[in-house]
């Protein structure tokens, strides 16, 4: 495939973004945007992950642009968990998966995923959210669930597209906005610009 054939760079390292992206039917190549994702003292989660997107986005147009490489869109997502006024990343450790896990069982909580579009006039951000409700989890399902290791890439310490989809007693929202990459709103911000199979 020549370089005039792809439409974009995708700043991500997660595998599920890349599946996802694919889905859509654009061309793209993945780029390493790393960012800092600590939260700001204060910031709120919708904050937090709209201001991630755009970061991530941007981080990886500076990387095309530093390494001379032909000047397409970036798209970038972040995904957090959101239970009252805590926001859930990645864990840690096991015993970090173990107390996300513990506070999410029997409980509903929001799943925030933020697009951002780095292209040559500016970032587009958009934003997915899903309300996910979870079965109550005995410790004992919690501990062979947190050896696994399911949890620890992953926003909130679980995986809806795995074994952790055995918790989800109920979805309100998108699917793959909790898996990481919203298959519509992604389908449609891209074909505002030309790309995909919206277009
Ligand atoms: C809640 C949930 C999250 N996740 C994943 C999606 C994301 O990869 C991850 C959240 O971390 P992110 O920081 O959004 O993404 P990432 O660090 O994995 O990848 P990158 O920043 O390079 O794009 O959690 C699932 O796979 N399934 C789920 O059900």
């Amino acid at each position: 495939m020549t370089n005039t054939q792809i439409d974009l760079y995708l700043a991500s390292g997660s595998p599920r973004r890349k599946e996802l992206l694919a889905q859509t039917g654009v061309t793209f190549e993945r780029i390493a945007a790393p960012v800092d994702e600590t939260p700001l003292p204060g910031e709120k989660a919708r904050d937090y992950v709209l201001r991630l997107a755009h970061a991530k986005a941007e981080s990886g147009w500076q990387a095309m642009i530093a390494q001379g490489m032909p000047v397409r869109p970036v798209l970038a997502a972040d995904t957090t968990v959101v239970l009252g006024d805590a926001i859930l990343g990645k864990p840690d450790n096991a015993v970090d998966a173990t107390r996300m896990l513990k506070m999410l069982s029997g409980s509903s909580h929001e799943v925030l995923t933020s697009l951002g579009l780095r292209h040559a006039g500016g970032v587009e951000v958009v934003l997915s959210t899903s309300v996910v409700h979870f079965a109550a989890l005995s410790d004992a399902q919690i501990a062979d669930y947190v050896a696994s290791g399911e949890p620890m890439d992953k926003a909130g310490s679980y995986g809806i597209q795995g074994r952790g989809g055995l918790f989800v007693a109920r979805l309100e929202g998108s699917f793959t906005g909790v898996m990481g990459l919203p298959l519509h709103e992604t389908a449609a911000l891209l074909a505002r610009y030309g790309m995909g199979f919206l277009a």
